[in-house]
C-alpha cells in the first residue's frame, strides 16, 4: 500500500523558507512538501541547517522568509500536534518514566482522570518494551531503555507529526538496530500512520528508514536533491545489503553529499 496518498490533515509544506541567525544565513530557499503518512529522512552533512530545519518545522524557531503549514494550519510555534524527539533523550529527570510519559497523555487528553493518564502511559511504555520499568527514574535506565522511554512519550502525545533529531546517534549499534525496528513497526501500525520527518546524516539508516530522503546541502543549507527510496517493506538489513540497487542509490547520495562538503572546503 502507498504510504503517499495521504491521510488528509496531517501533510506539511514548506515553502521558500530561509532563516539567519544574525548576519549568517543558515537555510535558504527551502521548498518541501511531504504528504500525510509518509516517511522522510533529512539527510546531509553537519552545518547544513537539518536540525535548524526540525526546529523550524517544531515552531521553537521562526522563519526569516517563506511559510511551514502542518495538517493545513500554519506554524506560530510549538504545538502538541508536532511531537520532538531530540538526540539526548530529554525526559524529565525529577520524575519516573512512567510519569513523564503520563505527561504527555496529559497533554494530549487534559480531560483524562488521573487512573486513566497512567494506563494508557503503560499501555505506551508496554509497546515500546519498557513495562517493567515505569516506576524507574531516568539515570536509572541505559542510553537505549531512556531513548525508548523519550520515544514512549512522544508516541503519547498521539501527534500527527513525529519529527525526530538524530533520536539514535547516541547509542550503540545493537540498541540502534533495535530502536530503529521498533520506530517502522509503530509507524507503521498507526492508522493513520504519522508523519515522520527524521533527520541523520546516516546514509544507511536513510534508507532503511524512510520513504524518501532529502539531501541537504551547506552554506548555506539548502536540498540539494531527493530520492523516492524503492525497497518494499518489510525492509531488512541483510537483503538490502545484498542488493545491487541499494548499494546504487547509497552511492550516488554519498557523491552528492561528497560533491557540497568539497566545494565549501575552504581554498587554503
Ligand atoms: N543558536 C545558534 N546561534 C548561531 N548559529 C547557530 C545556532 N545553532 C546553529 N547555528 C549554526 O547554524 C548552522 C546549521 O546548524 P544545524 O545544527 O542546523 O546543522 P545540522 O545540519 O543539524 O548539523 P549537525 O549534523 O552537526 O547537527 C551551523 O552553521 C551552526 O553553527
Amino acid at each position: 500500500m502507498s504510504t503517499r496518498g495521504g491521510h488528509g490533515g496531517n501533510d506539511l509544506q514548506v515553502n521558500g523558507l530561509a532563516f539567519a541567525y544574525g548576519e549568517q544565513l543558515i537555510l535558504q530557499g527551502i521548498d518541501l512538501t511531504v504528504a500525510g503518512g509518509e516517511f522522510v529522512a533529512l539527510l546531509g552533512p553537519s552545518g547544513s541547517g537539518k536540525s535548524t530545519l526540525l526546529r523550524l518545522l517544531a515552531g521553537l524557531e521562526k522563519p526569516a522568509r517563506g511559510r511551514i503549514s502542518a495538517g493545513g494550519h500554519e506554524v506560530a510555534g510549538p504545538g502538541p500536534d508536532r511531537a520532538v524527539v531530540f538526540q539526548n533523550y530529554s525526559l524529565f529527570p525529577w520524575m519516573t518514566v512512567g510519569d513523564n510519559v503520563a505527561e504527555a497523555v496529559a497533554k494530549a487528553h487534559p480531560k483524562l482522570d488521573r487512573a486513566e493518564r497512567r494506563r494508557r502511559a503503560w499501555e505506551q511504555l508496554d509497546r515500546v518494551g519498557l513495562g517493567e520499568a515505569a516506576a524507574r527514574h531516568p539515570f536509572e535506565l541505559s542510553g537505549g531503555m531512556q531513548q525508548r522511554a523519550a520515544i514512549a512519550r512522544a508516541l503519547a502525545l498521539e501527534s500527527p507529526f513525529l519529527l525526530m533529531d538524530e533520536p539514535f546517534g547516541a547509542l550503540d549499534p545493537v540498541n540502534r538496530a533495535r530502536l530503529q525496528d521498533l520506530l517502522v513497526e509503530v509507524w507503521e501500525r498507526g492508522q493513520p500512520r504519522r508523519t515522520v520527518i527524521f533527520v541523520t546524516h546516516d546514509v544507511d539508516e536513510a534508507l532503511l528508514l524512510a520513504d524518501r530522503v532529502v539531501v541537504m546541502g551547506a552554506s548555506p543549507g539548502r536540498i540539494i536533491a531527493e530520492h523516492t527510496v524503492p525497497f518494499p517493506r518489510p525492509r531488512r538489513r541483510a537483503a538490502l545489503l545484498g542488493d545491487d540497487s541499494f548499494h546504487a542509490l547509497r552511492e550516488r547520495i554519498t557523491d552528492a553529499l561528497d560533491a557540497d562538503t568539497l566545494a565549501h572546503l575552504d581554498p587554503a
